[in-house]
This record gives structure tokens, C-alpha cells and sequence, in this order.
């Protein structure tokens, strides 16, 4: 469901993706792996609409969804992707609750229909206490788990993660991990997350490894 096609992009003289093919399918959780600097983070903006590719096409249902600008694109990301970063970037001067409601504040959605959508990722992420506090106020984990319900706020199609646990202890990692796959059970969402961790490349059902800027190996689960 989303295809990439010959995706190429440079930094000055430098070649960071070489001519990249990938297909992720709907319920998928696929996993990027690779050494520093082999072009996964690139390559996961790029295929999130975060990014222009130089050269090939990016598509969602076969709708090209590389190229897309202004309030289009703003649009189109919102509504159908979502993104979790290894550092959260929760907006501190609002609660939990108020950072999970943005992206539905953003697509204009009823604030009835957002608060039900927000309480019920709440409860299926063990975050119904917490909703009050900032994020200041809150555990990594507990933060990160923000992050999650936000990202999920719109019944994105594709979730996008760019090493989700890299901040997290091993517990709170293994919870995250866990997460993501009780999701996709639960949701049907696609998942496609950059990780260094071992355990969450693993888990995937598909994982990708790339070096120097191109898949080295695709292996399934
Ligand atoms: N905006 C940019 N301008 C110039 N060079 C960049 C830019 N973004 C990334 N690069 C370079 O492109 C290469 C690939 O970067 P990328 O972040 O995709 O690697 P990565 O595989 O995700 O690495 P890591 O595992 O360290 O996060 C690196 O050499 C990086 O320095």
C-alpha cells in the first residue's frame, strides 16, 4: 500500500540514497536497520512526506504522495500519517491531554469526537491517570506513550517511527515495543520504525537493512 520507487536524494556531493525500492504493506511492521549514517533516517523522512526525494516517486494507495506541498501536504500528513521520534517533542506548556488532541485540532475535527478518540488511547495505553500533567510531570515512558496516542489521534494509515526507544530504559523499551504490535492487532495500522535496538528489529515482521545508502537485505519473519 505505500510504494517506493527509485528513491535518490543528495546532500551536496553527497549520495545518501541511492536508488531505493520499498513496499510496505497494510497491517505491516517492518524494521530499518543499518550503520551510522547508512541513510535510514533520510530515508524514513522521505517516505513520510517529511522530505523530497531528488529522483523516484513515493505512493500511498496508489496516490503519489511525493511532490504534495503547502496545505496539501500539511493536510495529507496529518490525516493519514503519523510520527513518533526518539524524543518525543511534546509541547511542554500543554497536558498530556491537550498534546494528544493536536492533530485533531489541526484537521478540524469536533472537540467531542476528539476528546472520545483521546480518552480511548488513553485507556489502551495506560495513560487515563496521566492526562492531567505536563509532560515535565511524566516518566519517559509515560511520555513517549503520549507521543504513541498522539501519533494515532487521526487512524493514521502508516505510522512512522525514528528509533521510538532510543531513550528509553530496557523495561519501558520492552513495554514500547510490545505496544506497537498489540496496535497493529488492534488497528491494522502500518508500522515502520528506524532502531538500533536488537529486540524491536527483531520483532518486525520484515526487516530491512540498509548500508550506504541502498537495501543490503530484506529478511521476513
Ligand atoms: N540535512 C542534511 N544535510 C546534509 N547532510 C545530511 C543531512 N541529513 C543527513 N545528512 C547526512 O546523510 C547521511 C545519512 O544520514 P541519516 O540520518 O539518514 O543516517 P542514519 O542511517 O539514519 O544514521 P543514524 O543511525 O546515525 O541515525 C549522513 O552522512 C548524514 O550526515
Amino acid at each position: 500500500m505505500l510504494e517506493a520507487k527509485g528513491i535518490q536524494k543528495k546532500y551536496g556531493d553527497l549520495h545518501v540514497l541511492k536508488g531505493v525500492d520499498v513496499i510496505i504493506k497494510e497491517g505491516e511492521v517492518v524494521s530499518i536497520v543499518g550503520a551510522s549514517g547508512a541513510g535510514k533516517s533520510t530515508l524514513l523522512h522521505i517516505l513520510g512526506t517529511l522530505d523530497q526525494p531528488d529522483a523516484g516517486e513515493v505512493s500511498l494507495n496508489g496516490k503519489k504522495i511525493s511532490g504534495l506541498k503547502g496545505d496539501q501536504l500539511a493536510d495529507f500528513r496529518n490525516q493519514h500519517i503519523g510520527f513518533i521520534f526518539q524524543f518525543h517533542n511534546l509541547l511542554p506548556e500543554f497536558t498530556a491531554e491537550e498534546n494528544i488532541w493536536i492533530p485533531g485540532l489541526i484537521a478540524g475535527k469536533k472537540l467531542r469526537d476528539i476528546q472520545k478518540r483521546s480518552s480511548e488511547l488513553a485507556k489502551m495505553l495506560g495513560l487515563s491517570s496521566r492526562l492531567s500533567h505536563k509532560p515535565s510531570e511524566l516518566s519517559g515512558g509515560e511520555q513517549q506513550r503520549v507521543a504513541v496516542a498522539r501519533a494515532l489521534l487521526n487512524y493514521p494509515q502508516v505510522v512512522f517511527a525514528d528509533e521510538p526507544s532510543g531513550n528509553l530504559d530496557t523495561k519501558n523499551a520492552h513495554a514500547l515495543h510490545n505496544l506497537f504490535f498489540t496496535l497493529r492487532e488492534n488497528s491494522g495500522q502500518s508500522f515502520v520504525i528506524v532502531t538500533h535496538n536488537q529486540e524491536l528489529a527483531k520483532m518486525a515482521d520484515r526487516t530491512l537493512t540498509m548500508k550506504d545508502g541502498a537495501i543490503l537485505s530484506m529478511m521476513n519473519r
